[in-house]
């Protein structure tokens, strides 16, 4: 997923260059194959709505746009205006079909051409088709479609070449069945052979817009009324889809993978699969990097070499009076610093159990195992009133709790979204928070970590229920097809990794480092204590030390910098426990606030903010009191 919201905005005026879209449905391997195309990367992932935003680059003289997969160039969700609004611009598409599922992708390749709009398919995962026992005759299809079909496997690139070849023929049948509609329409409206399909198919926003146009041209005629053909356009377009399916595909399907898909979704074995997954989460996470790459990186590294040379050249180089003192408490201070104390933290504690946690996620990612465990709780997400398609946006929470806010167009309505955000908000903990976590309870022992989660699923289902029961409306069933199992692939795998790795410290360091550079500022002036001492109330009536104060104002900013504060303060195990809940509860970063209000409203901001206080001090309260840290 990339954030490069403005990047398909389509030539503007006076820019003469022409642009390609990639289109399908979901998880087919458009973003694969943008990147093959192109010298971009977009994240790849093996579940459906891996991409919700569009990216371009260039390719020779055109511009490639990667959009977010759809199963019909409409209006029905957010994933389809973007796409049928990219489509209508586009100069071409490489419409990319995966082979195993041409019953289900051709439907978008006849309506392009329906629509007049010049395509190149790309025959994607014909790896797989070879693996299922299918056989699929390309020739034919191209024959049949009368447009260029090339054979892939974006994953090892065969078949792009030939593909970047033939985008140049790009073109679409000069009449297809679907005209025979268009008479339905008023006579000499002025809609290009894309809207008339559109509007023959009832697509409202087309009809609007073809409307406003002849409103303005009449000067007063009626505005047009969406034909409302859509049964009859897609009936016809799902016959002929099945009959090309027939002449081009032979021998019958070998499911693979169908017998352990088929485990990791029945409670009996997904449950126990499930728990040995986040097991081994945690023993990474916890026992190799915590215990053994976070301990050296703070101790050797930075403890032994790193600090001291840096405490020694700052005192070297500033003099030793005046206003230089508080540019060397600023810079080297205990608590603080921003070359000592923040560096370590950014680099010695935060980056390997992010870079250790997207590794072991990217990887369960590409295997498609996340989708099928979430079958299992499919019928826990129906009590917390969210359908299947809420699992991708709480699944890459777990990743980035700030690209899962914008996950969640994939979600069904507007009821889900808040939902689903509420519960990205309060209880779903991001992989730089997991990190130090896992690493804290780690020293405290595996009991701690199932206490741990234990305690997040609760927070959830009781939110999730609270907030079930509290909103109006109702929530709309929608089944999303499963991935196939997989080998994951290293290279993905890393690229991916190396990709996430690269963006939070981008946006994270710098934002550390002015968090330090205020809070050292306060604390310099005297400040801090006051705001400490304000939250004694609070800190005291979770039993925990004053110093749990500052954690908190860190907590404020982003919640892995709280985390990776309470790695330096002394206390007892339950105290830890208590922190760890609190701090995992508390607000959500501020660039997630940010994506709140930007994709939903003020409002759902407020409610998570707010909510985000009240649920880590009861929760952590109630907690405090059960493990009698408060006395
Ligand atoms: N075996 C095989 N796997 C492929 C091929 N192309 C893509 N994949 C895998 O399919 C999955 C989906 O690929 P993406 O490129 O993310 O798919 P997408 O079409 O961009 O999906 P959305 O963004 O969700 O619409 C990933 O796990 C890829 O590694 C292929 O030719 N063969
Ligand atoms: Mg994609």
């Amino acid at each position: 997923m990339t954030a490069s919201g403005d990047a398909a905005r389509g030539p503007t005026a006076g820019d003469v260059e022409t642009s390609t879209a990639l289109v399908g449905a979901p998880n087919t391997g458009k973003s694969v194959l943008f990147g093959r195309l192109t010298p971009e990367y977009v994240e790849v992932s093996n579940y459906p709505g891996t991409t919700v935003e569009t990216t371009a680059a260039p390719l020779g003289s055109t511009r490639l746009i990667d959009t977010p997969g759809v199963h019909g160039i409409s209006s029905f969700s957010e994933e389809e205006r973007v796409t049928r609004r990219i489509v209508l611009r586009a100069d071409a598409v490489v419409n990319v079909v995966d082979a195993t599922q041409l019953d289900r992708d051709l439907f978008v390749t006849l309506q392009l051409l329906d629509m007049g709009v010049p395509t190149v398919v790309a025959l994607n995962m014909m790896d797989e088709v070879e693996a299922e026992g299918l056989e699929i005759d390309a020739d034919a299809l191209e024959r049949s479609l009368g447009v260029p079909v090339v054979p892939t496997v974006a994953v090892t690139g065969a078949g792009v070449d030939e593909l970047r070849d033939r985008l140049p023929e790009a073109s679409a049948p000069e009449s297809t069945p679907v005209a025979s509609y268009y008479g339905a329409l008023p006579d000499g409206i002025d809609a290009s052979r894309a809207e008339k399909t559109l509007l023959v198919e009832g697509d409202e926003p087309t009809a609007r817009r073809v409307g406003a146009r002849d409103l303005a041209a009449d000067g007063g005629a009626a505005p047009l009324a969406a034909v409302g053909e859509r049964e009859a356009v897609y009936r016809e377009r799902r016959t002929r889809v099945r009959s090309i399916v027939e002449t081009v595909e032979r021998g019958s399907r070998r499911r693979l993978g169908e017998r352990l898909g088929g485990l990791l979704m029945r409670p009996v074995t997904g449950v126990p699969i499930a728990l040995a997954l986040l097991f081994a989460v945690f023993y990474v996470m916890g026992v190799l990097v915590a215990q053994r790459v976070v301990d050296y990186a703070e101790t050797v590294l930075f403890g032994r070499y790193y600090a001291p040379a840096v405490e020694a050249a700052v005192a070297d180089l500033l003099p030793a009076s005046g206003w230089a003192r508080p540019v060397e408490f600023l810079l080297v201070n205990d608590s603080l610093g921003l070359l000592t104390v923040t560096v370590r933290y950014t680099l010695g504690v935060l980056l390997p159990l992010v870079v250790a946690f997207y590794l072991v996620i990217g990887t369960l990612e590409d295997a498609g195992v996340l989708p099928r465990l979430a079958v299992v709780t499919d019928r826990g997400l129906d009590r917390i009133g969210l359908n299947g398609r809420a699992v991708v946006p709480l699944i890459v929470g777990v990743g980035c709790v700030t690209m899962a806010v914008v996950s969640t167009r994939v979600v069904g309505s507007r009821r889900e979204r808040l939902i689903t955000t509420a519960l990205l908000g309060l209880a779903i903990p991001c992989s730089a928070q997991i990190g130090v976590v896992a690493g804290l309870l780690a020293e405290l022992g595996p009991v701690w970590w199932i206490g741990y989660l234990t305690l997040l699923l609760g927070v959830l289902g009781t939110v999730g229920v609270v907030l079930d029961r509290t909103l109006p409306g109702r929530q709309d069933a929608l089944i999303e097809q499963l991935p196939r199992l997989r080998v994951p692939r290293p290279t993905n795998v890393a690229r991916k990794t190396a990709n996430r790795a690269g963006a939070f410290l981008r946006e994270a360091a710098p934002l550390f480092g002015v968090t330090a550079a205020a809070v050292s500022t306060l604390d310099y002036l005297g400040a801090l204590d006051a705001i400490v001492g304000a939250l004694r109330p609070l800190t005291a009536a979770l039993g925990l030390p004053a110093s749990f104060g500052e954690v908190l104002v860190l907590g404020l900013i982003r919640r892995d910098f709280a985390a990776a504060g309470m790695t330096d303060l002394q206390l007892t195990a339950s105290q830890t426990f208590v922190g760890l809940v609190v701090v995992t509860l508390f607000v959500p970063c501020i660039l997630t606030m940010a994506m709140v209000l930007r994709e939903r409203d003020a409002r759902s901001a407020i409610l998570v903010w707010v909510g985000s206080w009240v649920t880590a001090f009861v929760v952590g309260g109630a907690v405090s009191a059960a493990l009698g840290v408060i006395t």
